[in-house]
C-alpha cells in the first residue's frame, strides 16, 4: 500500500460519547482521554446518575480537578473540556432541564431503557411517560443521547437494538420530527438505515470495537471478557455496514469511543461488567479502520468535523498529527486506588501513534 501516507495531520478530535466515572478511577483514566480529545460528551451513568444540572457542574468540577492533580503531578498541560449530560428519568422535570441546557450548564440528556446497561437502574421505564420532556428538548432544541436497546427479557440479546429502533426510535421520530436525537455506539445495519434514512436531525456514534471486531472477537480461543460491551459486538455483516457508515463521508456519523473502564477484577468475572476502556487506543484504531477502508481523506470530518457540527459547535483551532510507525499500548494500567485496568488492544502494537500538534 504505496499510496499511504506515513502521516496525517488533521483537526483535534473529540470525543462524542465518553465514561470517565469518578473517584480514583475518573483520576485514572481522563488523561487518556485529554491526551487525543479535546472536548468530551461526558455520560451521566455515575454509580448514583448525575440526574439534574447542579449534580452535572459538581460532576464537571471533579473532571477538572483530577485534570489539575494530573498536570500537578506530571506537568502535562492539556486543554481538555467536558461537555455535560443529564440521565433522563421517569420523574425529569422538563423545564429544569431545559433551563440547564440554556444556560450551557449540560449539552444533552442520555436516555438509558431502565437495566439497559451499567448503571441504567434508574433509567426510563416507559418512553411513553417522558413524551413531555422530549417535546421540550425539541422545542428547546437539545439533544437527545439514547442507549437503544430493547430490555423485555425475552428478547434475543443480538436483537435488542433492532428491536428498540423499531419500537420506540420510529414512532419518537414519527411524533418529534424536530427532536435532535443521537443514537449512541451504534452496531447493527438496521441502525445505519435508520440513522441514514430519517431526517438531517438524526444522527449516530460509532466505536472503535463495533469498527474493529465482530462478536467472533469475545469467543476467541476461549471467554473473552475485554471484549464484551453493550450493545454486545455483532456478526460481520453488521460490522461492514459500520465500516461502510463510518467512511461513507456522511455527517450523520460521527466518532464516540464509548471507552468505559471496569477493573479487571470487574469483568474478569462469574459476572463480568459490559464496557470497554479504550481511550488509549481508540483514535489510532479509528485511523487503522480508515485506511483498511481506502478512506483516509474522511477520518477528520468523521473525527473532529461532524460531531461539532451536530452539536453547533465550532471545529477545534488545534492539530494532531497521526504517524504511522507503531505504538505499543499497554498490557495493564494500575488505577489510582490500587486495581488494574485492561485497555482495548492491551499489548499490540499499533499502525498509527498519535503526536501532540498543539
Ligand atoms: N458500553 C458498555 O458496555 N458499558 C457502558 C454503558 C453503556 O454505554 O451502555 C458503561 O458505563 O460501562
Ligand atoms: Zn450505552
Ligand atoms: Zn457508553
Amino acid at each position: 500500500m504505496s499510496d499511504v501516507p506515513m502521516t496525517l495531520r488533521m483537526r483535534r478530535p473529540d470525543d462524542w460519547h465518553l465514561h470517565l466515572r469518578d473517584g480514583p478511577m475518573l483520576d485514572t483514566v481522563v488523561p487518556w482521554s485529554a491526551r487525543h480529545f479535546r472536548r468530551a460528551i461526558v455520560m451521566p451513568n455515575l454509580a448514583r446518575p448525575v440526574c439534574d444540572a447542579r449534580a452535572a457542574a459538581a460532576y464537571r468540577h471533579r473532571i477538572l480537578d483530577a485534570l489539575a492533580r494530573h498536570r500537578a503531578r506530571t506537568g502535562i498541560a492539556d486543554t481538555f473540556e467536558p461537555l455535560m449530560t443529564v440521565y433522563l428519568t421517569d420523574d425529569t422535570d422538563p423545564r429544569a432541564l431545559v433551563d440547564a441546557f440554556r444556560h450551557g450548564t449540560v449539552c444533552a440528556a442520555k436516555l438509558y431503557p431502565a437495566h439497559a446497561t451499567t448503571n441504567a437502574a434508574h433509567g426510563v421505564r416507559d418512553v411513553a411517560r417522558i413524551m413531555p420532556v422530549l417535546a421540550a428538548m425539541a422545542d428547546a432544541g437539545m439533544p437527545l443521547l439514547v442507549h437503544a436497546e430493547a430490555t423485555a427479557p425475552s428478547i434475543d440479546v443480538f436483537d435488542r437494538e433492532a428491536v428498540f429502533i423499531d419500537q420506540v426510535l420510529v414512532p419518537l421520530v414519527a411524533r418529534l420530527p424536530g427532536l435532535k436525537l443521537v443514537v449512541e455506539h451504534i452496531t447493527t445495519r438496521e441502525g445505519v438505515e435508520f440513522v441514514v434514512s430519517a431526517a438531517a436531525t438524526v444522527a449516530a456514534t460509532l466505536t472503535p470495537q463495533h469498527l474493529l471486531y465482530n462478536r467472533n472477537a469475545m469467543f476467541q480461543g476461549g471467554l473473552r471478557p475485554h471484549h464484551y460491551c453493550l450493545p454486545v459486538l455483532k456478526r460481520e455483516d453488521h460490522r461492514r455496514a459500520l465500516r461502510r457508515a463510518a467512511t461513507s463521508g456522511n455527517p450523520k456519523f460521527f466518532l464516540g469511543t464509548d471507552s468505559a473502564p471496569h477493573t479487571r477484577q470487574a469483568k474478569e468475572s462469574a459476572c463480568g461488567c459490559a464496557g470497554i476502556f479504550n481511550a488509549p487506543s481508540a483514535l489510532s484504531t479509528y485511523a487503522q479502520v480508515f485506511e483498511e477502508e481506502g478512506a483516509l481523506d474522511r477520518l477528520e470530518a468523521f473525527c473532529s468535523l461532524n460531531g461539532p457540527a451536530f452539536y453547533g459547535l465550532a471545529p477545534n483551532a488545534g492539530h494532531v498529527t497521526l504517524v504511522r510507525d507503531g505504538e505499543r499500548v499497554p498490557e495493564t494500567i494500575d488505577t489510582a486506588d490500587g486495581g488494574v485496568l485492561t485497555p482495548f488492544r492491551a499489548g499490540e502494537t499499533l499502525d498509527w501513534r498519535v503526536l501532540d500538534d498543539a
